[in-house]
């Protein structure tokens, strides 16, 4: 871990353990001494740290309150905690509860987190406090990656999503013993799913307890919803154990102070702010890793190349920045490059989506840069059009993004808004994704676990009726859902159990029985990330010029094939890719999720088949699944404007496509993108009666080779 051990006074099985976990042979040798104290002091480029877990875990400010958390464990059926970010909630409350005793017998212990990062990181630093082994008693599962021993995993981290599909198999979650929903807060589609499940489980399995946690939860409202006092005759029934009515704990006191600083005037251009307070930081504050919140990609990937272009200008590349991007597009090696020690000398600027809000520790971290913004989804039920727009965050979320500073050492967050704007303007709460969303997902789920009157679900917020709608009659048109709107059997099923969006996972449903689901596939995984090419940032021309060795004029999709084709020739190289503008950490996910969908798919029985190139199948299969999103492009339209079929909104391809000025007139898009328009992202060319062929329930035949919705 590029740490010099300097004292070692443990037994010595622990110790060769303790050697081989700190020191890399090639290494300088570790030099032993005693400690009078019991613990193990490291040097690394941060500084002196203490590595007695055992301590450093009593220090945290949860641990005063171990007694009342079992406590109120044992006697309610749901505790709310509230404790300050890095105060100890999500590491420390799994492992009290392991200790006294909830892990006997071959139950576990769950805590969910809304993000896959988040588990993956917590989960390996439980393990590390416990001495075990990652994957045998603790253990994680996100999509895709399982790492538990069944049967010997004690204490299970696990996004909120995955223990949704868990259900599918398991209704009432009956390994569990104690469910812990951490940063409840976040409201999450799966989050509030999960909430109102896990009341009705609780109403048949009396002996499973809740911990709902966060740094920032309106605890009444939770409490309210999960009150449950009431008996059937409708008494409350105060005397049985556990206790219904929900028990609210407040964790007092934080680890380190973290100082906030907020700006005297607001800027227009939060990019070129943060960029610029990076290298302030840099400039005048003693080392310690940066921390910035941006809103996506295309940001991310313009705030790396002004921070690598700066330090090369001034000639302070050997001796300066570290910049890496963390968004979930990038493959799992460079997502985890951030948790990587900064060499000594150096600093580490992680530049990264909402995705490090919730959760993280990194440990080299002494300073956070908040833009105030982030990507947020929205959806329009009436158009029927979703988008990702950059919105303000809230003010919880500005107080997660302060909180991954001051978790091992004091820190600062810089605020790139006034403090007049935080205390004023900024909402408390984000709305709940549930109320933004579109909600085709939602309603597939909860239609595989049995739940049939969805309005009539116990919600912690309702969704609005018409997006439940406007969900029930995509699924009906794709065939998931019958007349009594019920899963079909068998592709209802099937789509169920792909962990994707239903509009994917029915395109893959429908290329199995074209026979081109081996190029499906692929497509499918470059539809999972963000983009595969590189900003263009001033050499457009050249990215522009570069795509047309790849571009074919049926569209985006079929282009993917071709860069796929040529990644894989190339031996998946990095210089290929930079040569060619793909953005190389894009295209590793690609491969990534390839395979996994791969397996999943044999999993469900079906064999890939090749249609050797035949485009025509390939986009009838992605019509099959996105007849939804089709569109035509107006008849006296001089500036490329279409109109969707289904809602006639106005919108355009987007740039960055292979289909933009070439403007075919019917085409299907796998999404919108709003900025001074609505573009569509990822566009094919059809032809209007594949549409009637794959959906004639949602569309009618109006003239020959016309569709009308
Ligand atoms: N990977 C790590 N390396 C070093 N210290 C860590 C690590 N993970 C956790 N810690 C220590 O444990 C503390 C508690 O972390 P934990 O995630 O349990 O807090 P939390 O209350 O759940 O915070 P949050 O609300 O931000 O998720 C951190 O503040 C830090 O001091």
């Amino acid at each position: 871990m590029g740490k010099t051990l300097l004292c070692f006074p443990l037994l010595e099985a622990r110790k060769r353990e303790a050697m081989a976990q700190f020191w890399k042979p090639g290494s300088e040798k570790p030099r032993l001494l005693d400690d009078e104290e019991g613990g193990v002091l490291f040097y690394s480029s941060s500084g002196f740290g203490y590595a007695n877990m055992e301590k450093q875990r009593q220090k945290l400010p949860v641990f005063k309150y171990r007694n009342p958390i079992l406590y109120l464990v044992e006697n309610h059926a749901t505790t709310i905690i509230v404790g300050e970010t890095g105060s100890g909630k999500t590491t420390q409350i799994p492992q009290y509860l392991k200790e006294a005793g909830w892990a006997e017998g071959g139950r576990v212990i769950a805590c969910t987190q809304p993000r896959r990062l988040a588990v993956q990181s917590v989960a390996s630093r439980v393990a590390e406090e416990m001495g075990v082994k990652l994957g045998e008693e603790v253990g994680y599962t996100i999509r895709f990656e399982d790492r538990t021993n069944p049967g010997v995993t004690a204490i299970k981290f696990l996004t909120d999503g995955v223990l949704l599909r868990e259900m599918m198999d398991d209704p009432l979650l009956t390994n569990y013993s104690v469910i812990m929903v951490d940063e409840a807060h976040e409201r999450s589609l799966s989050t509030d799913m999960l909430l109102g499940l896990l009341k009705k489980i609780q109403r048949r399995r009396h002996e499973l307890r809740l911990v709902i946690s966060s740094a920032t939860i309106e605890a009444k409202s939770m409490s309210a919803f999960f009150d449950t006092r009431k008996t059937r005759q409708g008494e409350a029934d105060e005397h049985c154990v556990p206790r219904r009515q929900p028990t609210i704990l407040s964790v007092e006191g934080r680890g380190f102070n973290v100082q906030i600083q907020y700006l005297e005037e607001p800027v227009s251009d939060y990019l070129q702010a943060a960029v610029s307070t990076v290298l302030l930081i840099h400039e005048q504050e003693p080392m310690g890793d940066i921390l910035v919140f941006l809103t996506g990609q295309d940001d991310i990937d313009a705030a790396v190349q002004l921070l690598n272009e700066d330090a090369q200008n001034r000639g302070r590349q050997p001796s300066g920045l570290i910049v890496l991007p963390l968004y979930s597009g990038l493959s799992r090696a460079d997502q985890d490059l951030i948790f990587s020690p900064t060499p000594k000398g150096k600093r580490k600027v992680v530049i990264s989506t909402n995705i490090a809000e919730t959760s993280l520790t990194l440990e080299g971290v002494v300073y956070v840069v908040d833009s105030g913004f982030s990507k947020q989804r929205f959806y329009n039920p009436i158009s029927d059009i979703e988008n990702l727009i950059v919105a303000p965050i809230s003010k919880a979320s500005a107080r997660q993004r302060a909180g991954r500073a001051g978790r091992v050492r004091p820190g600062k967050c810089y605020r790139l808004y006034t403090e007049e704007y935080f205390v004023k303007e900024m909402h408390a709460e984000g709305i709940p994704e549930m109320q933004r969303s579109n909600l085709v997902s939602c309603v597939i789920q909860l239609k595989s676990l049995g739940i049939d009157n969805i309005l009539g679900f116990d919600w912690l917020a309702s969704p609005a009726p018409e997006a439940m709608v406007r969900a029930l009659e995509v699924l009906y048109s794709l065939g998931i859902l019958d007349e009594d709107a019920k899963l079909t059997s068998p592709t209802g099923f099937q789509v169920a159990e792909i962990p994707l969006e239903p509009m994917i996972s029915k395109m893959i449903l429908s290329a199995n029985l074209l026979g081109c689901s081996e190029e499906i596939i692929t497509i499918a995984a470059v539809l999972s990330v963000q983009s595969i090419w590189m900003s263009a940032r001033g050499s457009q021309k050249e990215l522009d010029e570069t795509k047309l060795c790849f571009a074919v004029a049926e569209g985006d999709h079929v282009t993917y094939l071709n860069v796929y084709k040529g990644f894989l020739h190339s031996g998946k190289s990095s210089q290929w890719c930079h040569k060619n503008f793909i953005n190389y950490q894009a295209m590793k996910k690609v491969v990534e999720i390839r395979e996994q969908l791969h397996k999943l798919l044999r999993r469900l029985g079906i064999v890939l088949k090749s249609c050797d190139g035949d485009t025509k199948v390939l986009r009838k299969a992605i019509t099959a699944g996105f007849f939804a999103h089709a569109c035509r492009l107006e008849a006296f339209s001089h500036n490329g404007m279409y109109k969707t079929l289904r809602s006639s909104q106005e919108v355009y391809i987007h740039p960055s496509s292979v289909l933009f000025r070439v403007n075919p007139k019917w085409l299907i898009y796998h999404s919108l993108v709003s900025t001074d328009r609505q573009y569509m992202r990822n566009v094919i060319a059809i032809d209007p009666s594949w549409l009637i062929e794959a959906a004639p329930h949602f569309y009618q035949l109006q003239k020959p080779n016309t569709a009308t919705y």
